[in-house]
């Protein structure tokens, strides 16, 4: 395989496809520094978790594609260069669509794309609304994101720590698919005990979010619960548990970035 190694955009021409798997922290910032690899034909694919991480380069790039992307794949990188992946490997993609762009070209970046994938043996599949998708993962990752991120415990622990914990827990998705049917993304509430039995038939895990605290890295607390917060506040939807931890991780995560 030809490849070559660029250490900054400014080296590189517009391409083909941008991937997008860094953390999603300043996302309009990283639109801004992508301009050199982005011409008429390029698509960018996200593969982040949280929502609303599409519109700054939707706001960018008013004339591009973009492919929205939602990994379950488990990963820490323990020492430089070498990555522990943990059991969990599967994604979802679809299309962020483009009103501006011709249906048939976005569905066929997206097939182009999706080749890429089977070629590489990535476990996958293609979804028609991917916005389903990415609240429902927002919901499982305002849960176990900012409680293990907060408490320092994993998933288990944290259920088994008092009996208020997974009411605690469920009350916290409920709120979240509330906000999510008041965006239009029409999220069930059987989400809940879907997402209990998937933790619960899991050993205990951590999150990213704990891992980049612990590491004393920002973490994604605005793509994770700022938009949703800021959805339900502007729609009126109460969510009491949702804007509490929001709150309380914003001064977590302005501890972390002081001491950068
Ligand atoms: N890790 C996991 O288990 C899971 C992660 N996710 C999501 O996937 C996304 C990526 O997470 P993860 O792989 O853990 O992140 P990491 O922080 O481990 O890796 C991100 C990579 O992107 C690089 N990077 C970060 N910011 C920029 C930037 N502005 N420009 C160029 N490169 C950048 C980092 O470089 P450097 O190391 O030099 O900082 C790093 O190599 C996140 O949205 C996360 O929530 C989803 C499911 C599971
Ligand atoms: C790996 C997984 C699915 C664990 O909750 C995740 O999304 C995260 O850690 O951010």
């Amino acid at each position: 395989m030809d490849w070559e190694l660029i250490r900054s955009v400014s080296e590189c021409g517009p391409v083909d496809y941008i991937v997008c798997a860094h953390k999603a922290l300043d996302q309009a910032e990283v639109a801004v520094n992508l301009r050199p690899a982005v011409g008429k034909e390029t698509t960018i694919v996200v593969i982040q978790n949280g929502v609303g991480n599409e519109e700054p380069f939707r706001n960018e790039f008013p004339d591009n594609s973009i492919l929205t992307c939602v990994t379950w794949v488990g990963a820490v990188q323990t020492s430089p260069g070498v990555v522990k992946h943990t059991k969990s490997e599967d994604m979802q993609i679809g299309l962020f669509p483009n009103p501006s762009l011709d249906g048939s070209l976005e569905q066929k970046r997206l097939d182009t794309f999706a080749d890429l994938l089977r070629n590489g043996k990535t476990r996958f599949q293609i979804l028609e609304n991917m916005q389903i998708q990415r609240w429902e993962k927002v919901v499982w990752n305002v849960a176990w994101n900012s409680l293990t991120a907060i408490t320092m415990v994993d998933t288990q622990t944290w259920l088994h720590s008092s009996e208020d914990a997974t009411p605690f827990t469920r009350q916290l998705m409920q709120e979240v698919i509330k906000i999510a049917r008041g965006c239009g993304v029409p999220l069930q509430n059987e989400l809940i005990d879907q997402l209990m039995d998937k933790i619960n038939a899991m050993p205990g895990i951590g999150s990213s979010m704990q891992t980049d605290c612990k590491n004393g890295r920002p973490m994604e607390i605005d793509v994770i619960l700022g938009y949703p917060a800021r959805k339900a506040r502007d729609l009126g939807i109460p969510a009491p548990f949702l804007q509490t931890l929001y709150v309380i991780l914003r001064a977590v995560d302005g501890r972390l970035r002081a001491a950068l």
